[in-house]
């Protein structure tokens, strides 16, 4: 059912176009077309994943973006809280969205998260109690590639084996892993989780990580959900072709503007400035934005849907205003903190032709070895002291008592995406991250071109608050790597601040404004809020206010960044939309 152009499409209308074939949109398309009476219609703007091996390869995921054909290949505004630096802002750009370039890093978040999400919508059903009935739907918990004992790295009770989506521990044990574990028991501050995934288990702690991943290879959104739809003869998939615009299609009874009608071309070649004249498909019953939280933002101003003031500088003419669309951008600011080590790392896959050939022919012919694992195989997530002096001017932004403020991410090996790896030396990377960060930013269009990238500004470290977690996440990293266990490994921190041996609060400022980067969650911009709210974007069954035959189903809609990795709930969330249009069909 993948078409690649769109002559290749026998008709013009369906029950249901969805418009991008990402992580989300895939999800709604596989589960809609259990219902044989629905015809569906995915748009998606990248290539077909199929045959991709460099998508297949878990530990090649940070080499898929930026600058490649499977991101988008956009750019932040020029960052004020980040030393005016202008940063990548990857998201996929093929089938299966960014679930097929991520870093396969998979969790649900705290139930607190979702709880709250429920309070905001002021559907209960968004909480914990209800969401949680879609991890078994979702999930299918695999044994690790090496087929080690995991008995004590997860708690099986609370993950599904059935499911879409495969997920497995590491299949590799990385040379730290011990170090890390044995800093655990040695450092009261970092316990041992059994269990990272968050939602039944506690995501405070540390523990191994469990990734997109089965047998060695990436589990995507396309690889799974579209995979077991894909024979299905009232699915479409059509690649290659870009919406550039939704048309008000007449209005409903109670006089909304509906949006059952979709403009898109072929996807030009980079380069090709020229654009088709627009195809024309039409939804009997509901167009659905799944392009993802900066696509669906920019396509729902294209269509007319935003702030007045700002589509009238463009030239558009606006059909719902409603200035929240675009605001309330909301990302995580991750650092790579960089240290010289003595010991075994995987540098050597970075840099070494031998290592590299080898590993590449070790994963074709069995899907083993380094490459067959995600670049970390521990992380965790902890909160700031409840006497932090942060505390006495700002509000504590976590969603709840046991959700966290900051995330460390352990990877055996060179892992700056700003820099190339140095041709001498062995290094460890601990990656810390603000997951409840307050900055807010904006995705605004530039003009009314829908091949100009938005303007997308995150904000980055703009509030007091993200730079103190920043600043005492790397503190914490620094005490982590002082523990015994990492006596005869640690050599020194590596790079600008640490260089010069000088940690006090304000040079620990001015690096993090040096160094920080996105860890591509942005959320928020089309904001889930109650029905009747005076703000946000979509109701809590995820039609767009003011508007009729249109829903959002992606990362744009969560009102605030749950606080972990965000393809799970992403995909949590389109599987409770998918009941949702079912039902209303
Ligand atoms: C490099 C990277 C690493 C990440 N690492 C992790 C990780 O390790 N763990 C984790 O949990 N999360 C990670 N994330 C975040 C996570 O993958 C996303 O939050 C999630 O996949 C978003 O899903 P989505 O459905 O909202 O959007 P996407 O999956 O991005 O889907 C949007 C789709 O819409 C298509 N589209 C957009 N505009 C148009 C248009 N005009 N016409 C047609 N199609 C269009 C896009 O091409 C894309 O396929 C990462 C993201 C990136 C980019």
């Amino acid at each position: 059912v993948i078409l690649t152009q769109p002559s290749q499409l026998t008709t013009n209308t369906f029950d249901y176009i969805i418009v991008g074939g990402g992580t989300a949109g895939l999800v709604v398309a596989s589960r809609l077309s259990e219902n044989s009476s629905f015809s569906i219609l995915v748009i998606e703007a990248g290539i077909n994943d199929h045959g991709e091996v460099p998508l297949q390869i878990p530990f090649n995921a940070p080499t898929l973006a930026p600058k490649t054909i499977y991101d988008w290949n956009t750019t932040t505004t020029e960052q004020v809280g980040l030393a005016q630096r202008i940063i990548p802002y990857a998201r996929g750009h093929v089938l299966g969205g960014s679930s097929s370039i991520n870093f396969l890093f998979h969790q649900y978040c705290a139930a607190d998260d979702w709880n709250r999400l429920g309070t905001i919508s002021g559907d209960a059903q968004w909480s914990w109690g209800h969401i949680r009935q879609y991890v078994s739907k979702h999930e299918r918990m695999v044994a690790p590639v090496d087929g080690h004992d995991t008995s004590d790295q997860f708690v099986p009770s609370t993950h599904g084996t059935s499911g879409e989506v495969s997920i497995s521990l590491p299949g590799s044990n990385n040379s730290i892993d011990s170090r890390v574990f044995a800093t655990t028991q040695q450092l009261a501050e970092f316990p041992y989780t059994p269990d990272t995934s968050g939602g039944d288990n506690t995501l405070l702690g540390l523990g191994f990580l469990q990734s997109s991943s089965s047998g060695g290879v990436r589990s995507s959104s396309s690889t799974t959900y579209l995979a077991a739809a894909n024979s299905r003869p009232n699915l479409t998939v059509l690649v290659n072709a870009t919406v550039i615009q939704l048309i008000q299609s007449g209005n409903s009874s109670t006089g909304a503007p509906s949006f059952r009608t979709v403009h898109f071309v072929a996807s030009p070649a980079p380069g090709n400035l020229t654009v088709d004249t627009p195809i024309v498909v039409n939804a009997r019953k509901e167009v659905i934005l799944s392009a993802g939280t900066v696509g669906t933002t920019q396509l729902l101003q294209l269509s007319g849907i935003g702030n007045s003031s700002d589509l009238g500088h463009i030239r558009i003419n606006t059909i719902i205003n409603n200035p929240d669309v675009g605001n309330n951008l909301i990302d995580h600011p991750l650092i790579p903190n960089v240290f010289e080590v003595t010991g075994s790392t995987l540098d050597g896959l970075l840099r070494d032709p031998t290592i590299q050939n080898a590993s590449m022919t070790q994963w074709l012919q069995n899907k083993t070895g380094p490459l067959a694992n995600s670049v970390a195989n521990n992380y965790g997530f902890f909160r700031l002291p409840a006497n932090s002096s942060i505390f006495e001017t700002t509000p504590d932004p976590a969603s709840g008592s046991k959700s966290p403020h900051w995330e460390i991410i352990f990877s055996n090996v060179w892992f700056d995406p700003g820099f190339a790896i140095p041709a001498t030396r062995l290094f460890m990377t601990v990656v810390t991250a603000v997951v409840s960060p307050t900055s807010r930013g904006t995705i605004k269009l530039r003009n009314n071109d829908p091949f100009q990238p938005p303007m997308v500004d995150p904000g980055f470290m703009t509030t007091d608050f993200d730079i103190f977690a920043a600043r005492e996440s790397i503190k914490a990293a620094l005490r982590f790597v002082a523990a015994p266990a990492w006596t005869d490994y640690v050599v020194a921190p590596f790079g600008s601040i640490f260089a010069v041996g000088v940690t006090n609060d304000t040079t620990i400022e001015t690096y993090v404004r040096g160094q920080a980067g996105s860890a591509f969650h942005p959320v928020g911009t089309a904001a889930m809020s109650a029905f009747g709210a005076s703000n946000g974007v979509v109701n809590p069954d995820l039609t767009v206010k003011g508007a009729d035959g249109l829903r959002i189903v992606d990362a744009s809609v969560f009102p605030f960044i749950p606080s972990c990795h965000t393809q799970g709930p992403v995909y949590l969330l389109a599987e409770r939309a998918s009941d949702i249009i079912k039902a209303a069909a």
